[in-house]
């Protein structure tokens, strides 16, 4: 019989939120009824195919737990580390450590806590990409022209030409991913999502087109727009 592949989440919530500069980290910022990252965990939630969610949290939050959410059976959390590439390594680690050997092949999906408006749609199409060895990410063209900046002034426009916008979710081979995370660590690699280690050890992960809608939270007038997206999307679709 064929085994069965399982889908975990990582749901990285450990950062400060220094570029938002409010009054607690972002992800638990109020946002349409509810807090940040209360949105950001919901697809996940709302999906039959995901086995667990695993929310990687600094280590001194106490807000997580204040949540109604973090009761629910499904969802563990874990302290994560002083960059982003090291919470979603924490994250991985605990499945690996407490998810059991799965019959199947087991796959991550990571998601920022400050992406709030993930389309429960979008997330449903990345489940394929299961069958590619490379994995894959949300992601939109570019449709800005791009210009490098020096001494704030133009020093070159750079073609948008086959660029895209990662997002996340970014679905990998859990040890896959594992494997090229620690890689990235030990040479120094400093990266920016989960993608770009996977691609420094030679992968060449499928970018799905995703929505413009699935902004990431980074500054406060993102806290507008995201409200926007939800009240527009009904809350979750
Ligand atoms: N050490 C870190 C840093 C970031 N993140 C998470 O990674 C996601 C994307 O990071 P970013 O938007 O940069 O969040 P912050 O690091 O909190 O923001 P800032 O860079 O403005 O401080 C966020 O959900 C954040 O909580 C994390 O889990 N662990
Ligand atoms: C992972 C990510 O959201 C993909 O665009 C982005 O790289 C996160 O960057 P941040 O500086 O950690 O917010």
């Amino acid at each position: 019989m064929a085994s069965t592949p399982r889908y975990w989440a990582v749901v990285v919530a450990a950062g400060n939120g220094s570029r938002m500069a409010a009054d607690r980290p972002k992800q638990y910022l109020p946002l349409a009824g509810r807090c940040v990252i209360e949105w950001s965990l919901a697809p996940f939630l709302d999906c039959d195919w995901i086995a667990g969610i695993v929310v990687v949290l600094a280590a001194a939050d106490c807000e997580f737990a204040k949540l109604p959410v973090s009761r629910d059976d499904r969802v563990f959390s874990v302290d994560g580390g002083a960059s982003r590439a090291e919470s979603v390594l924490c994250g991985l680690r605990w499945i690996e450590a407490n998810a059991g050997k799965a019959d199947g092949r087991s796959y991550a999906l990571v998601h920022d806590a400050a992406r709030p408006c993930l389309r429960q749609q979008d997330l449903d199409r990345l489940r394929d990409l299961a069958s590619n060895a490379d994995g894959g990410l949300l992601a939109v063209p570019v449709t800005d022209t791009l210009k490098r900046e020096a001494q704030s002034r133009v020093d070159e426009t750079i073609s948008r030409d086959a660029l895209w916008r990662a997002q996340t979710p970014q679905l990998f081979e859990l040890s896959r991913l594992v494997q090229a995370l620690e890689v990235a660590a030990s040479s120094g690699l400093a990266v920016t999502d989960d993608a770009s280690a996977m691609e420094a050890i030679g992968a060449r992960p499928h970018l799905v087109r995703g929505s413009g809608s699935n902004i990431k939270i980074t500054h406060a007038e993102d806290l507008a727009l995201a409200e926007f997206w939800l009240n527009r999307q009904g809350g979750s679709d």
